[in-house]
């Protein structure tokens, strides 16, 4: 039993709506207990899709928003006034903190935030969970078993941390598969074909990902693992290295998301 077993309405299901969507019916969820709610209404295999609350007028026990934070206010005047004392709400929407999801849906049993990405749509998401105030256990409980079967989990219960924890797993995907690409466009510039040259990054990610994954070694042992001493690897590794080139790169990238998290959360205040 996922959630206990009332309706869950899923508000918009575009690229993470839909991994999480994807994910949960992989995961063997009961699709008649999940409505999509989607202004298009565009349809979706196996379940329900609206392009407004059903009017039947019984409230979702988990309500789960996945627009854009940009389209919140345009959602609440249809939204709000369908939840009730026993409805969850689970918002993955970025910088819209707690307090300002409390006080646009004043009924509610509790709100969690959840930041997934969108590896969910294989189950290999990470999925940050954080309670507003007064989310109970049961509650938490309830929000962490939706999502446990998209991937791992990990609760922050500081806000301001939850927020820039978000922009590592998030946004990180995107930020991986920049690096697959620029990978890629090295090995063109060494010679390889466009499509050989993407084939052999994404492969070589994939299994030194994988290996990481399974190693009880670090990253950092592993690399010296590959690099031989005066070997080709340890003069690549020179470069990454100098300067604390890549180190420096990832702290100015997480840094421009988090200041971007912070700017959406005051705007949604
Ligand atoms: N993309 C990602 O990797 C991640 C995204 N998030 C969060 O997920 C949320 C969605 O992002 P993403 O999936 O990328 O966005 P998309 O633009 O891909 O999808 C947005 C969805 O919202 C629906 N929508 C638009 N307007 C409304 C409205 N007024 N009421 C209800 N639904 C509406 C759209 O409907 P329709 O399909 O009909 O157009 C669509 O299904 C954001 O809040 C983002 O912060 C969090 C973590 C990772
Ligand atoms: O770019 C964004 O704002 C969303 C949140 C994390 C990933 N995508």
């Amino acid at each position: 039993m996922i959630a206990g077993d009332g309706p869950i309405w899923l508000v918009g299901a575009g690229n993470m709506g839909g991994a999480m969507l994807r994910g949960w019916l992989a995961s063997g969820i009961d699709p008649a207990r999940i409505n999509v709610i989607r202004p298009s209404g565009t349809p979706i295999e196996g379940v329900t899709v609206l392009k407004a609350p059903p009017p039947d007028g019984e409230a979702p026990a988990v309500l789960v928003l996945a627009m854009k934070p940009q389209k919140l206010d345009e959602a609440v005047p249809a939204l709000a006034p369908t939840t009730g004392e026993g409805t969850l709400i689970v918002s993955v929407l970025a910088g819209t903190e707690a307090p300002s999801l409390a006080k646009r849906f004043p009924n509610h049993r509790a709100i969690v935030r959840v930041m997934p990405n969108t590896p969910s749509a294989i189950g290999k998401g990470v999925m940050l969970l954080h309670a507003a105030a007064g989310a109970d256990a049961s509650a938490k409980a309830e929000a962490e078993a939706l999502v446990r079967t998209l991937g791992i989990t990990e609760w922050i219960d500081d806000e301001g941390l939850f927020g820039r924890a978000s922009v590592l797993s998030g946004c990180g995907p995107a930020f991986l598969f920049r690096f697959v690409d620029a990978l890629a466009k090295a090995g063109e510039a060494q010679g390889l074909s466009a499509d050989q040259a993407a084939r052999l990054a994404l492969a070589t990610v994939a299994g030194a990902a994988e290996l990481a994954a399974g190693a009880n070694e670090t990253p950092a042992r592993l690399a010296d693992r590959v690099a031989s001493p005066g070997g080709t690897t340890r003069a690549g590794l020179d470069v990454i290295d100098r300067d604390a080139a890549l180190d420096r790169l990832m702290a100015d990238v997480l840094a421009a998301s988090a200041r971007r998290s912070e700017e959406m959360a005051a705007a949604a205040r």
